[in-house]
């Protein structure tokens, strides 16, 4: 089978494999569609994200769905045929967090295109069953790739106990802040204020549905805070940009006794923040990683067109092309880029 490896940082490599056989619980997806993530472009452009480091070639992409090809030993629920989306983590399903019900914390989750494991820009992927998601006839492959930044969307509005009516600011609207006001907004937001720096990105966030924009690199955004909420601050901060100066002015943005859930990573390790304030205003202030138990109200969300992922979409190129696809994909008013795998 035909897949892309990065051999080193810029570098794209079309190289034969042998088909994988699904082992026994698993699945052969022939897959269709990858959408193209930050963390990609980042081993793209970078060849490592913090400690993970590409030192054999790898393939990456995360966001995968296709049609299921083969079944292993013991798989009843999935058939050939079978159009699917893949939720990239596997857990041990052993360790305390595992027990615990919170896998997304496991500390030996296989990840695809997270050194050593290889990701989905590949004609096929061996995946264990329980991990694979059967899309509706209404849901698209294309869409369904999407189900791993919504899944990542679906999870923060969870930490941050989205309630009926609550106001919400989601600062950075690359597309996992898209997402973020959408699964929002689903959970029963009344209003989403949206903060990024290109004004481009701003835009589709008011087509998407975003009640107001701001743009932070001219205008304040205590002020717009405080117009949008008559000075009380936002019921729910979801910081969804990593930039530093976002991380610190979600403490002035929330109301008194709100919620702040930080999704975006930083560059920096530390990034200074008003502790006082956090106790003063008893602030929740919590992290969120990656997902668990979302694949299935994801592709509901889908389903019922409750949230469209196909509007953050901007262009889908073949696997063929993957670099010109990358280079795309890091254009600054690009959302997200699709690749279309196989015929
Ligand atoms: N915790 C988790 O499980 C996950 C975290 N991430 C992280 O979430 C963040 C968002 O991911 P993507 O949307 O893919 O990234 P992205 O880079 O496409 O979007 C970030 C957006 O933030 C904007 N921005 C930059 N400075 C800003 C500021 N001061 N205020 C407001 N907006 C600002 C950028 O213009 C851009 O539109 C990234 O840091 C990514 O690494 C992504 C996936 C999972
Ligand atoms: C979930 C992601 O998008 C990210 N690549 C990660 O490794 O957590």
């Amino acid at each position: 089978m035909q897949t892309v490896e990065l051999t080193e940082p810029g570098v794209f490599e079309h190289r034969e494999r042998d088909r994988p056989d699904p082992a026994p619980g698993e699945i052969l997806v022939r897959v269709t569609h990858v959408g193209i993530c930050g963390s990609d472009i980042h081993y793209y452009e970078h060849g490592r994200i913090g400690d993970y480091v590409v030192e054999e070639p790898l393939i990456l992409g995360h966001e995968s769905a296709g049609e299921v090809a083969a079944v292993g030993d013991g798989v009843t629920e999935f058939e050939p045929g079978d159009e699917v989306t893949l939720e990239p983590g596997v857990p041990c399903g052993e360790c305390a967090r595992c027990r615990a019900g919170e896998y997304n914390l496991c500390p030996d989750v296989e990840f695809m295109a997270t050194p050593p494991d290889h990701g989905a820009f590949a004609e096929y992927v061996a995946w264990d069953a329980d991990f694979a998601y059967g899309l509706p006839e209404s849901v698209s492959t294309r869409a369904g790739a999407l189900c791993e930044p919504l899944s990542v969307a679906i999870h923060v509005a969870r930490r941050a106990d989205v309630e009926l009516g609550d106001s919400v600011l989601v600062s950075g609207a690359g597309p996992i802040g898209m997402l973020v006001g959408e699964a929002a907004r689903a959970a029963g937001a009344g209003s989403v204020l949206v903060s990024d720096v290109v004004e481009t990105k701003l835009e589709r966030a008011a087509e998407y549905g975003a009640t107001a924009t701001v743009n932070v690199a001219e205008e304040s955004l205590t002020d717009t805070v405080d117009e949008f909420t008559d000075g009380e601050g936002v019921d729910v901060v979801i910081e969804a940009s990593g930039a530093a100066q976002s991380v610190k002015s979600t403490v002035d943005a929330v109301r008194r006794g709100g919620t702040v859930v930080c999704v975006g990573l930083a560059a920096e390790d530390e990034i200074p923040i008003q502790t006082n304030e956090i106790v003063d205003k008893e602030l929740d202030f919590k992290g969120s990683f990656r997902f668990r138990n979302t694949y299935d109200d994801a592709v509901s969300l889908l389903e019922r067109g409750a949230v469209d992922v196909e509007r953050i979409i901007d262009f889908e190129m073949p696997m063929s092309d993957l670099t010109a696809a990358f280079e795309r994909a890091t254009e600054p008013d690009v959302v997200k880029g699709m690749v279309r795998v196989g015929e």
